[in-house]
């Protein structure tokens, strides 16, 4: 069933570019904190800090999609909020699949942020009997000899594996087989895909160890602070060309922004 991996162009079909789209859900989640206190309008710097975003690049984003907001007034809120929402497909209902309900999946079926940004837990998936028909988060669980039938039914669109790393091929070529077109690994395993399938990877152990890296940049420079002397030189620093169009880079580490920086150390 796998035929290989997805290669998108960098530039959607709409004209936005990815890093922008990748950076739409930041500048959302601002504005919705915002709406829910009832700020009218913000500047585009205001906006920019509260996403942790440059604000020139703010307002190219905004350019993609038609907003350029009031010189001296700012952007609106709402309609901001809407267009931005509109642009991500979050003003319609997305029924989501969750498949292996053990401790990740039954935190994910329990978190509230999935319903209130338009994604609806259609049903829980697991290959062990003895958690059929039990209910996890109100939802009763499955089994995932019905999986095919389940996402046909619920016309459902996006998987999330939380299933063994082992299984997880195996679970994503049945979801694609019976209709998914978008899914969210959490399994530490490469997934392979047709073309016309999105797959996303959350790994909370690879933030760890970037984090660990920069922890230990930290502790030997206060070292060499400690000890008087200058910090070891550092090399020279590699300038990396962007990828070519129409590739998925796996290089670079993307920046909270959704960058991937063009400079990276030797
Ligand atoms: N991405 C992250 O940051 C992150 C964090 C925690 C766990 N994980 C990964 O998530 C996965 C689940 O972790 P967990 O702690 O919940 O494990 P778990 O053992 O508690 O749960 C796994 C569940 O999957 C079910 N399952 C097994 N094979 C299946 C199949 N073929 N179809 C459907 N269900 C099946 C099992 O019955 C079980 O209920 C693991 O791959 C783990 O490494 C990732």
């Amino acid at each position: 069933m796998a035929t290989g991996r997805t290669h998108r162009p960098a530039t959607r079909s709409r004209g936005i570019p990815e890093a922008t789209v990748a950076r739409l859900p930041l500048y959302l989640r601002a504005l919705t904190a915002l709406s829910e206190r009832s700020v009218p309008t913000v500047s585009s710097e205001e906006l920019a800090a509260a996403a942790g975003v440059n604000s020139a690049k703010l307002r190219k984003d905004f350019s993609y999609l038609g907003s350029y907001g009031t010189r001296g007034v700012g952007y609106d809120v709402e309609y901001l909020v809407y267009q931005i929402s509109r642009e991500l497909g979050l003003t319609q209902d997305w029924p989501v699949v969750i498949v292996g309900i053990g401790n990740l999946g039954a935190a994910l079926a329990g978190y509230g942020g999935f319903a209130s940004r338009g994604f609806r837990v259609a049903a829980l998936i697991d290959a062990d009997p003895a958690m059929t028909g039990k209910p996890v988060a109100g939802i009763p669980v499955q089994h995932s000899d019905d999986l095919e039938k389940i996402i046909s039914e619920d016309g459902v669109s996006i998987g999330v594996i939380a299933t063994p790393a082992g299984v997880a091929q195996q679970v994503c070529d049945r979801l694609v087989a019976a209709g998914v077109t978008s899914i969210l690994n959490f399994a530490p395993t490469v997934l392979s895909v047709p073309d016309g399938v999105d797959v996303r990877k959350v790994d909370l152990s690879i933030e760890l160890q970037i984090l660990a890296f920069h922890e230990q940049r930290k502790a030997g420079e206060e070292t060499s602070a400690e000890e008087g002397h200058d910090a070891v030189a550092e090399p020279e620093p590699v300038v990396v060309p962007p990828a070519p169009r129409g590739t998925t880079g796996t290089t670079g580490r993307k920046g909270p922004d959704g960058d991937v920086p063009a400079v990276m150390p030797a």
